[in-house]
C-alpha cells in the first residue's frame, strides 16, 4: 500500500484560492498512492486565529470541492486535512460555537466518506476552546489497499497527546492512525516522541502529516512521518515543504500483534 504525505508550506501572504489551486496540484502528482494525506487546517491557516471565522467553510465550500475533484482526478483516497467548518445547517455545538475543526475524507471518485471533529481543542483559555466546539465522535474508516484494506482512525494533532482516544480508537479495530497537524516548531522534539509512543503502545502505523513554513508569527515544525507497528520511523521529513512517499505493508500490524502480544496483556 502506497501512502504520500503532503508536508505543507505556506504563509500570510498566500490567498486561499492561490492555497487551494496549489495543493490540488499537488495532490494530483500522487497519482498512483492508495492514501495521500493532508495537515490539519491547510487552507484556514493552522495558527491563523484571527482569520478563521472569515475563511470558515461548509464540507460542501470551495476547499471541500476542490478536494473532491482532486482526490477523484488522481484516484486516491485522500484525507484532505482539515478545515474551520461552519456547517450550511446553520448548527451550533454543545458551547454554542458554530466552528468545529473537521477532518474530510473523500474515496477515489471523490465521494466524501468520512468527517472527524477534532475531539481536543489546542489553546487552553484562547485559540480553538474560545472559537469552536469540541467533537463528540470517534471515526474510524477503511482505506482499500489492494485486495485488503487498512482500518485507520482518524485524529487531528493535540489530539496525540489523549492516549485514551487511541486505545478507543484500537477497541474499534484501528491499524493505524492519521493525524494531520499544524504543529510548532517549539515543540517538535515531543511530536517526533508523541507518534513514536501511539504506534508502539497500540501496536498500529501513525501516517502523521504536519505544516511546515511560518505562518501567523509561527514556525511549524514538519517532520512529517510514518511509523510502523512495531514503533520503527520508516519515513521522516525534514522542516520544508516535501511529499513523503512510503510503501507499508497492511499485514505487519497482524504479525506484529502475533509475534508480540502485548495488548493481550491488557486489564481492563
Ligand atoms: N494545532 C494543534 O493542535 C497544536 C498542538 C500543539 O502545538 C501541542 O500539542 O503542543
Amino acid at each position: 500500500m502506497r501512502v504520500a504525505l503532503i508536508q505543507l508550506a505556506y504563509d500570510d501572504a498566500e490567498t486561499l484560492d492561490a492555497r487551494v489551486e496549489r495543493v490540488v496540484a499537488l495532490v494530483r502528482e500522487q497519482a498512483g498512492h492508495d492514501l495521500v494525506v493532508l495537515p490539519e487546517l491547510w487552507g484556514a491557516g493552522g495558527f491563523s486565529y484571527r482569520e478563521w471565522s472569515s475563511r470558515a467553510q461548509d464540507v460542501t465550500g470551495s476547499i471541500g470541492t476542490a478536494l473532491s475533484a482532486a482526490a477523484r482526478d488522481a484516484g486516491v483516497f485522500l484525507h484532505g486535512g482539515s478545515i474551520v467548518e461552519r456547517p450550511a445547517s446553520g448548527e451550533t455545538g454543545e458551547e454554542g460555537h458554530d466552528l468545529w475543526n473537521t477532518s474530510v475524507v473523500y474515496d477515489a471518485s471523490g465521494t466524501l466518506v468520512a468527517t472527524y471533529r477534532k475531539i481536543h481543542r489546542f489553546g487552553f483559555a484562547g485559540g480553538e476552546p474560545k472559537l469552536m466546539d469540541a467533537g463528540t465522535e470517534l471515526v474510524r474508516v477503511d482505506v482499500p489497499a489492494g485486495s485488503s484494506s487498512l482500518a485507520v482512525g482518524l485524529s487531528t494533532c493535540y489530539d496525540i497527546r489523549f492516549p485514551e482516544m487511541y486505545r478507543a480508537l484500537l477497541d474499534r479495530g484501528a491499524e493505524a492512525f492519521v493525524v494531520p497537524a499544524a504543529w510548532p516548531m517549539a515543540r517538535v522534539d515531543a511530536w517526533r516522541l508523541l507518534l513514536r509512543a501511539r504506534a508502539v503502545e497500540d501496536q498500529c502505523f501513525v501516517l502523521a502529516c504536519n505544516t511546515a513554513g511560518t505562518h501567523a508569527k509561527t514556525q511549524m515544525g514538519g517532520h512529517s512521518a510514518v511509523i510502523a507497528p512495531g514503533g520503527e520511523v520508516l519515513a521522516e521529513a525534514g522542516e520544508e515543504q516535501q511529499v513523503l512517499s512510503v510503501e507499508i505493508d497492511p499485514s505487519a500490524v497482524r504479525d506484529v500483534r502475533e509475534s508480540f502480544p502485548v495488548l493481550a496483556d491488557r486489564r481492563l
